[in-house]
């Protein structure tokens, strides 16, 4: 896996307030830090509700803790008549180190198109900040076997314009949508036969052999402590995006220190 540090980003998608932002960080923090957790070895990221942004950042720049913080969405624009909307120099001003862009939820739930993704993780670049990029399959696409065809193709689209430099810095989850918050995770080898396939693909026909060296892929979907291992264990993984799990802050602490058990 090379120097690649492992990401391991708990998206907190809706839920958790302000108030209990805290207690599940600190948590966290203690969790880890009881368990010798080495930075080294992997990095912890709550990407957290755009509410709870503020109380993250204080939280963790006021106790020094090792873990990074992130947003879950953001917006295409760089300011004015959006309402709603939270821009790229809002989260870098917060001092943002991720930004999830193009999570199935966002696709599915609010149309967001391959180039929607695409202005979105450029605006995130252009701020300072590192988008997180989700791809992934739906279960008809499974089914038929074109998964590998499929993610390739939203790759090709949601990385357009963009610099090996650019590549090599950011992270791309691979999320087959049949897998989230449904408890079907996909194997090590389904995760490996697509992450690789990225990877390949990047250093093949995209940005080149040093952007895919460097660019962290992330598995998505179900992850849990008692899968992650064997997921880690595959070449082209780089880490996880986990939802529900990373509610527990025990259970996402347990995620983060998979290597202790590699
Ligand atoms: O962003 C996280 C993914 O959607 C996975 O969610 P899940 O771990 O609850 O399946």
């Amino acid at each position: 896996m090379a120097d690649r540090i492992p990401l391991m980003a708990g998206n907190w998608k809706m839920n958790l307030n302000h108030v209990e932002a805290t207690g599940v960080v600190q948590k966290l923090a203690w969790t880890l830090s009881d368990k010798r957790y080495d930075k080294a070895k992997a990095e912890a990221a709550v990407i957290v509700p755009f509410t709870d942004l503020r109380t993250v950042q204080t939280l963790v720049e006021g106790d020094k803790l090792p873990i990074a913080y992130g947003a879950q969405d953001v917006s295409v624009h760089a300011s004015g008549a959006y309402t709603g909307e939270v821009s790229a120099d809002m989260l870098a001003k917060l001092k943002c180190a991720y930004v999830v862009v193009g999570h199935s939820e966002r696709r599915e739930y609010h149309g967001e198109s391959d180039e929607i993704v695409n202005d979105k993780a450029k605006v995130v670049l252009a701020a300072g900040m590192t988008p997180i990029i989700c791809v992934g399959e739906k279960l008809e696409i499974r089914k038929e076997g074109r998964q590998v065809p499929f993610v390739l193709d939203q790759v090709q689209k949601v990385l357009a314009d963009l610099t090996p430099e650019q590549v090599a810095k950011l992270v791309i989850a691979y999320e087959p949508v049949w897998a989230i918050g449904t408890g079907e995770v996909a194997t090590p080898e389904d995760a490996q036969e697509v992450c690789g396939a990225i990877r390949r693909y990047i250093a093949e026909e995209l940005q080149g052999a040093d952007a895919a060296a460097g660019c962290r892929i992330q598995y998505g979907g179900s992850v849990k402590s008692s899968n992650i291992v064997d997921i880690m264990a595959q070449a082209d993984v780089d880490g996880a995006l986990v939802g529900g799990a990373s509610l527990d802050p025990e259970e996402f602490a347990k995620i983060v220190l998979f290597y202790q058990h590699a």
